[in-house]
């Protein structure tokens, strides 16, 4: 047993605080095992377009798989929604992308009609998380951004989309708190391990 948690802030706290810490060196070892899994598992999902996340607050950096995806695989970033408050919009990116900060600084696309990309077209979905638990449980940063998102492929309306968490060793926790909103992912991805859970769906 590494922790049990009963408190949100707590864990959020204590694991925001574990993968700021990583030492470079980890944090480069690690980057590249999740980068090398993640485009494995582009190829095997034969995945055309695929959502990510930019790192922030010490969260594993991804970008490596934008070179060492198949060509012409597509990506997609999340964008907090313009004025649909506490949702999230997912903007096609490449490296020409126009980029701006949200209000958290996190750099996200340029708001363009023409760049979004609705869940339904995706077959994976990657998830930063703060922590997640022995069953699939996901701690975020607390906007409530992603069960938001996750919220419709609970229900199954979104049958050809994998969500999958993305995260450190050191983000794993025995046990999580969790609220009736909260959606436990059916797989994380760790450096060492594809974690995958019985689904849950309501
Ligand atoms: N890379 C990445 N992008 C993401 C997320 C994420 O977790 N990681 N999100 C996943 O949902 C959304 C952004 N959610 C976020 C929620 C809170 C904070 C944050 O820093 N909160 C501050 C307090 C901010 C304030 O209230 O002024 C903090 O907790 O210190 C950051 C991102 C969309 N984009
Ligand atoms: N599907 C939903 N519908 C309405 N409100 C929701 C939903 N999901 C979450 N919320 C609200 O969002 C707030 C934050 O939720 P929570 O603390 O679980 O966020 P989180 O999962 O840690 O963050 P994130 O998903 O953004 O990384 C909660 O107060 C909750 O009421």
């Amino acid at each position: 047993m590494n922790a049990v948690f009963h408190d949100r802030h707590a864990a959020r706290r204590h694991f925001r605080a574990a993968r700021n810490r990583l030492s470079p060196d980890a944090r480069v070892a690690a980057d590249q095992s999740l980068c090398a899994a993640i485009v494995d598992l582009i190829k095997e999902h034969e995945a055309q377009s695929v959502g990510v996340f930019l790192p922030n607050d010490g969260e594993p950096n991804l970008t490596a798989i934008l070179q060492q995806a198949p060509q012409g695989t597509r990506f997609a970033l999340p964008v907090l929604h313009p004025f649909s408050e506490g949702h999230l919009l997912f903007l096609r990116y490449d490296q020409q992308t126009p980029m701006r900060p949200n209000i958290y600084g996190i750099p996200e696309p340029e708001l363009s009609v023409e760049r979004v990309t609705p869940l339904s077209s995706m077959q994976l979905l990657f998830v930063p998380l703060v922590a997640f638990d022995a069953a699939g449980n996901r701690l975020g940063m607390g906007g409530g951004f992603y069960d938001r998102t996750l919220a419709a492929w609970q229900r199954g309306h979104l049958p050809n989309l994998r969500p999958i968490g993305v995260a450190y060793n050191e983000q794993r926790a025995d046990a999580l708190p969790h609220a009736t909103w909260d959606v436990p992912l059916p797989a994380i991805l760790t450096p060492d391990k594809l974690w995958q859970f019985p689904l849950k769906n309501v």
